[in-house]
């Protein structure tokens, strides 16, 4: 069976994800695209030579008979309704982060995919597809470090764009290790911190960079993470779990060492398109063989929702300088 998919958002990562599923994935066809700029739906549908029909709006898209499944790549506030949208029709969703620019729109979200009865939505976290944080995953489960204890870690990209202000480093930046440290500790979060350490000088007049948040688990873990968005030399992601029996550091992304001209030296990657190319194509092979089977896996919108209730509190937490609580309601049986 194809699956013949619908892309709502054909910007940076909604043109990507129509490419890989293009040219580098097997079993989904792109049959249908929009954007409320259309000429650039259009440039992208000729870009990849796709056989595809520009819809005026998502909703329609939607609806389209001949569309089994749908992407939503469009900007974060336009999420929810793109999401309940697609479950209202029982079509098959994948929602690239955030699943809703609040924790109350990932509930919507979460009680309308409960009332249809199954499973439809898979959330882009596409770090749990990271063969270096797989690595990391199955040594912690596996025990090879005791029990977890700390996490260092810091998320770092070279720069970011006016529009980009202060509470985006939570709800658009560190939204993914919201969601990382869950699934890789087995845990949930209890309580958060912001701190901020002198601002660089790079960073625009309406984002404090670089920011510390620290969070705890109910397991008593504790972890830092440095979000630094204008750290000028890269995208750098990196993460160490100390345990009883000793620390995984997440690998560095493969690249040639060269000693040249006096130096040793690698390329340090430059963005999210590169240093996550492998995990992306992972993660919608996942949906699209998930479609296929009728049985979504992958993050589910109660992970979305889980991130999404710790982001809230960490906005909260960058407003008060205060430890803020971040209180997790009961998981429905349904999300297993
Ligand atoms: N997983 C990741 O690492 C990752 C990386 C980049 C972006 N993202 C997420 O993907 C989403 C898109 O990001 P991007 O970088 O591609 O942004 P972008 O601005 O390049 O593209 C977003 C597109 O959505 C369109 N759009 C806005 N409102 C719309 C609407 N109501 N209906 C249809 N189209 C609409 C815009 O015209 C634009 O073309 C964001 O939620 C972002 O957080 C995730
Ligand atoms: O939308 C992007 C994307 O999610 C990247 O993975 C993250 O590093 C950026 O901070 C964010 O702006």
């Amino acid at each position: 069976m194809t699956v013949r998919i619908g892309v709502i958002g054909t910007g940076m990562i909604g043109e990507e994800h129509a490419r890989r599923i293009t040219q580098q994935l097997t079993g989904g066809e792109i049959v249908a695209v929009t954007d409320v700029n259309q000429e650039q739906a259009r440039a992208v549908v000729d870009r990849l030579g796709l056989e595809a029909k520009v819809y005026e709006d998502g909703q329609a898209l939607i609806q389209a008979a001949d569309v089994d499944a749908v992407l939503v790549t469009s900007w974060g506030p336009t999420h929810e309704e793109y999401v309940l949208g697609a479950i209202a029709a029982g079509k098959a969703v994948f929602c690239e982060k955030p699943l809703a620019t609040t924790a109350e729109g990932c509930r919507h979200i979460i009680d309308a995919e409960i009332e249809a009865g199954r499973r439809l939505v898979q959330v882009g976290f596409m770090r749990r597809y990271d063969s270096g944080y797989r690595m990391m995953k199955d040594a912690i489960d596996g025990g090879q470090l005791g029990e977890a204890l700390m996490v260092h870690a810091a998320h770092r990209n070279p720069e970011v764009p006016e529009r980009y202000v202060t509470p985006m480093a939570i709800h658009d930046t560190l939204i993914h290790e919201l969601d990382t440290f869950r699934w890789l500790l087995d845990d949930d979060y209890q309580s958060a911190q912001v701190v901020f350490p002198r601002k660089t000088r790079h960073a625009h007049d309406q984002v404090a960079d670089p920011q510390i948040v620290m969070l705890e688990t109910v397991k008593g873990v504790r972890i830092d993470v440095e979000v630094f968005v204008n750290c000028r030399y890269g995208y750098d992601i990196q993460c160490d779990v100390v345990g009883e029996e000793g620390i995984a550091r997440l690998p560095e992304p493969q690249s040639l060492q060269f000693r040249q001209a006096g130096r040793l030296s690698n390329e340090i990657l430059q963005d999210w398109k590169q240093r996550f190319s492998e995990a992306f194509d992972v993660e919608l092979q996942a949906f699209i063989d998930g479609v296929a089977a009728g049985r979504i896996e992958g993050p589910s919108s109660w992970d979305g929702y889980a991130a999404a209730i710790a982001g809230d509190v960490c906005v909260k937490a960058q407003e008060s300088g205060a430890i803020e609580a971040i209180e997790m309601p009961e998981r429905p049986a349904f999300y297993g």
